[in-house]
This record gives C-alpha cells, sequence and structure tokens, in this order.
C-alpha cells in the first residue's frame, strides 16, 4: 500500500496558528503523513543565501525569511502532537544536524533528507546516528551522487527508501522523470517513491502506477497567497482526489484476474452475447450468404454468432421471415 505524505514546507509562512490550520484540513483528506521543514536560520545558512524566488518584500534576505520560518521547540511539540491527534505521522526535513538535534526532542518516526542535502554527509551522519529509517530525495543529483549517500546509509544499516524528484517549480511534464522510478527500482532494491512538484495530480498516480511506493506531493490552503511552493502545491481538494485515486490503484494492482477463468460472468455472457438471425424474409431452399445474417441478443436463442461460418452455404429448411432467429434444425 501507498505511503502518502502531503508537505506543508514553508505555506504555513511562518505562522504556527496556518500551520496548525493545515493540519486540520489535511487531516480530512486521507494522507498518511503532514511534513514540514525545521530550519534553523543560524544552523543552516548564512547572509550569503540567494534567494531561490523572492516573492514578497518581507523578507531583506533569504536568510531573514528563514528565521521568519522557525518555530519553537514547544510549538514543534504541538504540531507533532496535533497529529498525533488527528492519527497522521508527523514528519518534518532537517536542514542542519541542530535541526535534527531538535526533532529528536519532538519524537520523530523517521528523516525526509530534501533533495538539497544529498551531498551533506554531515547531516547524513547525525540523521545516521539516530538509527530511524530515512526517505531521500534525489532532486538535483545525478546517479553517482545518490549511489554514495545510499551506500553511507546501507552501510550504517539505515532503513532506506529513494524518491525521484525534480527539483523545479513547477516541474513540466517532461521533467517529472518518471522513467526514472523504474530505473530506481532496479538499481537499489529498496522502496522507491516520488516527490512530485508538478502541481497536478495525475503526477502521482502515473508514479503509483510505475511503482512508487511513497508519494509526496506539496499541499497548500490557497493557491493565491504567496509562498516558494504555491506552484507547485495541490490545493486540499485536490489532494482528497489524489488520495482517493491512489488508494483505489492499490486494491486495484493488488488484485489479479484471471482472464481464463470467466465463470463469474456465466450469466452477463448470456444478456450480453448474441445468436444467430435472418436480416430479411428468405424462402426455403435459399442458400445462406453471410450478407443474410444479423447478430441479435440474447444468446442461445438460435445458432452461436461465433459459429456463423458453418451456417454460410446451408440450405434453408423453411420459410423465415426477417430478424427470425436462425436455429440448426432450420438449415442443412
Ligand atoms: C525539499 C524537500 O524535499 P524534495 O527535495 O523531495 O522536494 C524536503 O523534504 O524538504
Amino acid at each position: 500500500m501507498s505511503f502518502i505524505i502531503a508537505e506543508i514546507g514553508q505555506a504555513h509562512n511562518g505562522s504556527i496558528d496556518i500551520a496548525h490550520d493545515y493540519i486540520d484540513a489535511l487531516a480530512k483528506t486521507g494522507v498518511d503523513a503532514i511534513k514540514f521543514q525545521t530550519h534553523i536560520a543560524n544552523a543552516e545558512s548564512s547572509i550569503y543565501e540567494p534567494f531561490r524566488v523572492k516573492f514578497s518584500d518581507q523578507d531583506a534576505t533569504r536568510f531573514d525569511y528563514w528565521k521568519r520560518m522557525e518555530f519553537k521547540l514547544s510549538e514543534w511539540k504541538g504540531l507533532k502532537q496535533h497529529c498525533d491527534d488527528a492519527g497522521l505521522e508527523f514528519m518534518s526535513s532537517p536542514f542542519s544536524n541542530a535541526a535534527v538535534d531538535l526533532l529528536e526532542e519532538v519524537g520523530v518516526k523517521r528523516y525526509k533528507i530534501g533533495s538539497g542535502e544529498v551531498t551533506n554527509f554531515l547531516l547524513l551522519e547525525r540523521i545516521s546516528q539516530t538509527k530511524k529509517p530515512v526517505i531521500l530525495s534525489s532532486g538535483m543529483s545525478s546517479f553517482n551522487e545518490l549511489d554514495a549517500a545510499v551506500k553511507f546509509l546501507k552501510e550504517k544499516h539505515i532503513e532506506i527508501a529513494v524518491l525521484q524528484c525534480t527539483t523545479a517549480y513547477p516541474t513540466k511534464p517532461q521533467e517529472y522523470g518518471l522513467n526514472v522510478i523504474t530505473e530506481l527500482i532496479s538499481r537499489y532494491n529498496i522502496p522507491i517513491g516520488f516527490s512530485d512538484h508538478s502541481a497536478k495530480i495525475e503526477t502521482c498516480i502515473a508514479a503509483k502506477v510505475l511503482g512508487a511506493e511513497i508519494l509526496e506531493f506539496h499541499a497548500v490552503l490557497n493557491r493565491q497567497v504567496f509562498g516558494p511552493d504555491t506552484t507547485s502545491s495541490l490545493t486540499i481538494q485536490e489532494v482528497e482526489t489524489l488520495v482517493k485515486a491512489v488508494r483505489n490503484i492499490d486494491i486495484a494492482l493488488q488484485s489479479s484476474i484471471n482472464k481464463n477463468d470467466t465463470s463469474k460472468f456465466s450469466e452477463l455472457k448470456l444478456i450480453f452475447e448474441k445468436s444467430l438471425a435472418v436480416n430479411k424474409n428468405l424462402n426455403k431452399g435459399h442458400i445462406i450468404r453471410f450478407e443474410d445474417l444479423e447478430a441479435k441478443k440474447p444468446a442461445n436463442k438460435g445458432v452461436k454468432a461465433s459459429e456463423f461460418r458453418s451456417v454460410i452455404g446451408t440450405r434453408l429448411q423453411r420459410n423465415m421471415t426477417q430478424w427470425e432467429f436462425l436455429n440448426n434444425e432450420d438449415i442443412a
């Protein structure tokens, strides 16, 4: 079955109240986990970090932005408690070792490592010290970089899953990299997933069908609000639709149908299948041609439509009227 993660990221815009609103809204959609990002400006950034997208004049630097996105330990604990109460797993990607320390105090079950951190072995080392399972994203990584991170974590006996991801906001269809999902499955022989930035529900559905066991996408309460990921996010309504679709596909993919066993269709086959009839008035002695025949519902009223070849060239034994069923005793 799929593990579905709704990524809130910075959609709360630094407001703890909005962060809680996200939990309430997403709890109704059927996702398994809600993911935040734990940013500690001093530990992960500096005043030299450029903006990826400068979407408001609120922050002079990207560092100021990260500072504004910080929550206190007690606030993180409140978010975790809210998720617990809503029956959702609380997740948050750390962007520094200090963030891992904080999340350990909050009490997380596993770690998500964002695409930008794949080469941050200092962080990988700190996370592996926790011995908790890891979901590693790959939005900017070459196979060489990914192999190195996977090897590092595997050697430390960390349970690991890798997500196909393309770091672009939003991703265009030609950038999704759905082909990579099957490559990752055969390359690593571990659970593989998909971290989506497309803002379209079909992308995760396609990833699911291709074998992704973990699906992550950004969610936003309102597409009009400022935020670095708004254009790459699904609305709450779209999340609900996506989750329903994925759960159905999970059931479908786990069920196998034996096309050779049609026993449960026997009654329906009688209704849907057809018997041969004549399509015009014909006299006794007429030699039946293809052009004289039609196939009509139901089955079992005359010669089976599948056997029409055995009728062609036979001679009518009686006069027949248009649309009458043709039986074996009518021909010789
Ligand atoms: C940036 C993150 O992930 P991804 O690279 O999968 O978008 C994250 O989890 O915070």
